[in-house]
């Protein structure tokens, strides 16, 4: 294809990217920051013999589209349709599946390895962006790269974003070669005066580059990498499919571990994704409106909302009080507290662990911290919450937003695995709040703690409407109650509604039934067991794995109380669960009102002894608190 082709071609991409995901959501901006880095990838490379790596995957939509999956962006994100990102049951071209950023690198060392040991010629590279650079693992693959000097290309996608403008010494290095005045001008002024005859360009354009040598040699970005034994090309012009191929093709012949520094924008090429100051339209999450790239839905009070105002309430009489972000403080809202406190608010990067450890330096210096994170990503701090916060009984609060079930992100987004991973943390303790007034009670209670880590999670999305309580027994809230006290439910978090559903339909086959909300889901409370000694079957219904769970750790409560009543636990099992609209998983899941009551209603008819036995029909009327 001439320059001038390949020019109509990335136009034509774009434009069939804005119009795709204005229709469905999705990572509109980082994949309009990689068109043309793209189409380099594949006119040098030869995929899938060549294999391509994407750190975090979320900018693989171009990818996709030249390895053949155009007619699936009409379903993008939706059950049965196209992932948002890599999956190798879609095409051979795909490796990482992955979400979590900062992988690809480690990927990429494993397996050149693999191929020089056995001895394929297959070329290896990695696409990582500049947030996911900050990354720790991203260094200790750098470490071993450079070590083991296998060919491999690593191209750096440099837009000096993860949501907002990335953070850290290494993003300062890379901004200021990119944003050397000089280099820029100069590099425009060539550019321009040559226009679009990047051939004749050529001579020019190399000899800039041996200009930037010198800044580049004083900036430091090349010292740093080839210091580590790591060549370094660039930076280049990411926009320019000529440019990049070139360093492609240098780097291609290079036979050892080579950075390729590609200056991209994100959202490149479409005017409401560039000038979106919060995040370039990182990830709208539903249709949006074309001409200003804003989101089509009204927007609603989300769980997000509530956790920011109140920390801020918070905030504004704890001055002990500080927030970290890793690289996403207005999805997690924490930027909310940053507006109004700057200086009590970290940014680490996409950083988890460092952001853990760091939270507990800060609790050891008399602060108690807030780590907002999604839930999924707090998965590989696990070591540090468990013995850098817990085992010195740090006051470090954790709020895991998007905890549970998902969705559109597919199963290495779902925030499963904190409930059963935390619950074997001594010391630890974890609220699920089932609306706004219960977090805004919990999140107070959680930074009244002063002896260990707490954990408030709750999931993505609008915020369940208020569901007062009935009573309150100790810390358990009972939603709804009748004279019978045939099972117990206990509905955790947001599945509160849920179970005073559930429990109007057991009630109207006339059991008796009781449904609380425990609020603080680990440890159990003594009030679950003492309820539980009350009824003939206990029911738990959680939104996260079974396994390791609420329900196995309200069971192992009445075991250890010699409280002989059955457990049935209901919640999410142990496997990978595809993408799709949370509703839609859930109802796969059989977590819903309907399928919880038919559970419900079963195990009671398959208890021993008469059913139903505490509950009278006449009187067996359910008592709850209409919404308020
Ligand atoms: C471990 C982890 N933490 C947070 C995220 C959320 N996240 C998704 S994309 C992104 C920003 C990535 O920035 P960058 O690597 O520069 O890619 P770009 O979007 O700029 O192309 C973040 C923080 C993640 N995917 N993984
Ligand atoms: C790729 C990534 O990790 C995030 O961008 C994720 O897509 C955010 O999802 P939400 O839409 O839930 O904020
Ligand atoms: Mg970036």
């Amino acid at each position: 294809m001439t320059p001038e082709e390949l020019a109509i071609l990335a136009a034509e991409i774009r434009d069939f990217l804005v119009a795709k995901v204005s229709r469905t959501g999705g990572h509109l901006g980082p994949n309009l920051g990689v068109v043309e880095l793209t189409l380099a990838m594949h006119r040098v490379f030869d995929s899938p013999l060549d294999r391509f790596l994407f750190d975090t995957g979320h900018q693989a939509y171009v990818h996709k589209m030249l390895t053949g999956r155009q007619a699936g962006f009409d379903q993008l994100r939706q059950r049965g349709g196209l992932s948002g990102y890599p999956s190798q049951a879609e095409s051979e071209h795909d490796v990482i599946e992955n979400s979590h950023a900062s992988t690809a690198l480690s990927y990429a060392d494993g397996l050149a390895k693999a191929y020089a040991l056995r001895g394929e010629a297959r070329q290896v590279v990695a696409v990582v962006g500049d947030g996911a650079l900050t990354g720790g693992m991203c260094w200790e693959a750098l470490n071993n790269i450079a070590a083991a000097k296998n060919p491999l290309v690593i191209v750096v996608n440099d837009n000096g974003r993860s949501y907002a403008p990335t953070i850290g010494g290494l993003a300062d290095h890379l901004s200021s070669l990119r944003l050397n005045p000089g280099y820029e001008r100069v590099l425009d002024a060539v550019k321009d005066t040559l226009g679009a005859t990047p051939i004749v360009g050529r001579p020019v354009y190399e000899m800039l580059h041996a200009v930037k040598t010198g800044i580049k040699d004083a900036v430091a970005p090349q010292a740093m990498f080839e210091d580590l034994g790591i060549k370094y090309v660039g930076p280049i012009d990411g926009h320019d499919v000529a440019a990049v191929e070139s360093a492609l093709r240098r780097a291609k012949g290079f036979g050892g571990p080579v950075i390729v520094h590609a200056v991209t924008r994100k959202g490149y090429g479409y005017r409401p994704a560039e000038d979106d100051e919060a995040d370039c339209l990182h990830g709208p999450s539903s249709a949006f409106d074309v001409e200003t790239g804003k989101l089509l839905a009204a927007p609603s009070l989300k769980w997000t909302n509530v956790f920011a105002e109140e920390l801020v309430a918070i905030a504004d009489a704890r001055p002990d009080v500080v927030g970290i972000t890793a690289a996403m403080g207005e999805p997690t809202g924490i930027a909310t507290l940053a507006r109004k406190y700057p200086e009590r608010v970290y940014d680490v990067g996409i950083a988890e662990q460092h952001a853990v450890t760091s939270a507990a330096g800060l609790a050891l210096g008399g602060l108690h911290p807030v780590v907002a994170v999604y839930a999924t990503f707090l998965n590989r701090a696990f070591d540090q919450v468990l013995l850098d916060v817990a085992m010195h009984k740090l006051p470090v609060t954790f709020v895991l937003d998007r905890a549970g079930i998902t969705g559109p992100d597919g199963p290495s987004h779902y925030g499963i695995w904190d409930m059963s991973v935390l619950g074997v943390v001594p010391g630890l303790r974890i609220a699920a709040p089932r609306d706004a007034a219960t977090l805004r009670e919990e999140l107070r209670e959680a930074l009244d703690v002063d002896d260990g880590p707490t954990v408030l999670r709750f999931p993505t999305g609008a915020v369940a409407a208020d569901l007062p309580a009935v009573r309150r027994v100790g810390g358990v809230d009972v939603l709804a109650e009748s004279s019978g006290r045939d099972v117990l439910l206990v509905a955790t978090g947001a599945f509160g509604h849920l179970g005073v559903e559930v429990a109007g339909r057991v009630a109207e086959q006339g059991y008796g039934v009781t449904v609380v909300d425990p609020r603080w889901v680990r440890p159990v409370a003594p009030e679950i067991v003492a309820l539980a000694r009350d009824h003939r079957l206990v029911v738990t219904v959680e939104d996260g794995v079974r396994a390791g769970g609420v329900g196995d750790a309200v069971a192992k409560a009445l075991r250890d109380a010699d409280v002989d009543v059955p457990v049935r636990d209901l919640g999410v099992p142990v496997a990978w669960h595809a993408h799709g609209s949370r509703a839609q998983i859930l109802a796969d899941l059989g977590l819903t009102a309907q399928d919880v009551a038919r559970e419900v209603t079963g195990w009671l008819t398959r208890l021993e002894g008469p059913t139903p036995s505490f509950a009278d029909p006449d009187t067996n009327v359910l008592r709850r608190e209409s919404a308020k």
